[in-house]
């Protein structure tokens, strides 16, 4: 009975706010458009300059917990830090007994997971080398910041006419400001790290999300993705580097310099 209370309690504290309501008498919430579990984010509208707008709220439930208020802060901090125009910027930040809400940039585009599955764009090798770079372009100024994103992930990269976007900071930490990665499987644990190698080792999945959306399997017996999407030797070896199948990279210049290669020899290939 207790726990059921208790739960009724967590849902009413934790329920989203109405549309119509006004953050900092300025930012008009619009819509949710998530709900992570530290988290409720917002489509909203700045009053004053008339743009939407994304509010991040810290859930009610988590104000009073360490680890929420902390997720809280340090998205705020490396937001605060980032000054990309790829990048959502931090607008505004609200810390009162109203709440705790940061304001962002909306970046109205599309997911790369929109992309795949609800708009069926199927991605073949000289794409994704040509995604990759650009990626890589926003993450190695992040690294160059200190900063690593630790999260990059299909719904987490966006295009807007052609050109890419990085949001969802949640996750995203100082390079080498570690933290425990205790109980986490071995896969996670890469993409945890503190380091630059975490994001390489990402963006290697990444791409071979990309690639799949391309593939159409041929016979029932599960093989590896070298096997079933016969990439070039040259992506195949880069794609294996990236997560550390074979070796690895020490930083995204390096990872640039191999993928320029093949962009490249590409175009060579087609003046001829
Ligand atoms: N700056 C932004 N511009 C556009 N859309 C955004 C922005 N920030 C977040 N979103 C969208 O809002 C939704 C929720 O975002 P967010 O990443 O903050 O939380 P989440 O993915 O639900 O949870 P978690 O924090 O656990 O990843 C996602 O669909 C995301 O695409």
């Amino acid at each position: 009975m207790k726990h059921f209370f208790k739960s009724i309690q967590r849902f009413l504290m934790d329920r989203p706010l109405r549309q119509g309501v006004l953050i900092k008498n300025r930012y008009e919430i619009d819509r949710v458009l998530g709900m992570g579990s530290y988290g409720i984010t917002y489509l909203a509208k700045d009053q004053k300059l008339g743009t939407q707008v994304v509010v991040k709220q810290l859930r009610n439930t988590k104000q009073k917990l360490d680890q929420g208020m902390r997720a809280f802060q340090y998205e705020k901090k490396i937001l605060a830090r980032i000054n990309h125009p790829q990048v959502p910027q931090l607008l505004d930040v609200e810390e009162s007994s109203a709440g705790f809400f940061i304001i962002m940039d909306y970046i109205n585009g599309k997911t790369f997971e929109d992309l795949i599955f609800e708009h069926h764009y199927k991605y073949k090798e000289e794409d994704v080398v040509q995604i990759l770079l650009q990626v890589i372009e926003v993450i190695e100024s992040l690294h160059n910041e200190g900063i690593v994103h630790r999260d990059l992930r299909i719904p987490n990269i966006l295009k807007v006419d052609d050109v890419i976007y990085i949001i969802d900071f949640g996750l995203a930490r100082f390079i080498g400001d570690d933290e425990q990665v205790e109980g986490l499987v071995t896969e996670q644990q890469y993409m945890r790290r503190t380091t630059v190698q975490s994001d390489v080792y990402a963006l290697g999945h990444f791409a071979l999300f990309l690639l799949y959306s391309s593939y159409e399997p041929n016979s029932r017996k599960e093989k590896s993705w070298e096997e079933e999407l016969l990439l070039s030797p040259e992506l195949t070896a880069i794609i294996r580097k990236m997560l550390q199948s074979d070796g690895y990279y020490e930083d995204m210049m390096h990872l640039k310099g191999d993928l320029q290669f093949i962009a490249d020899k590409k175009t060579k290939a087609l003046n001829f």
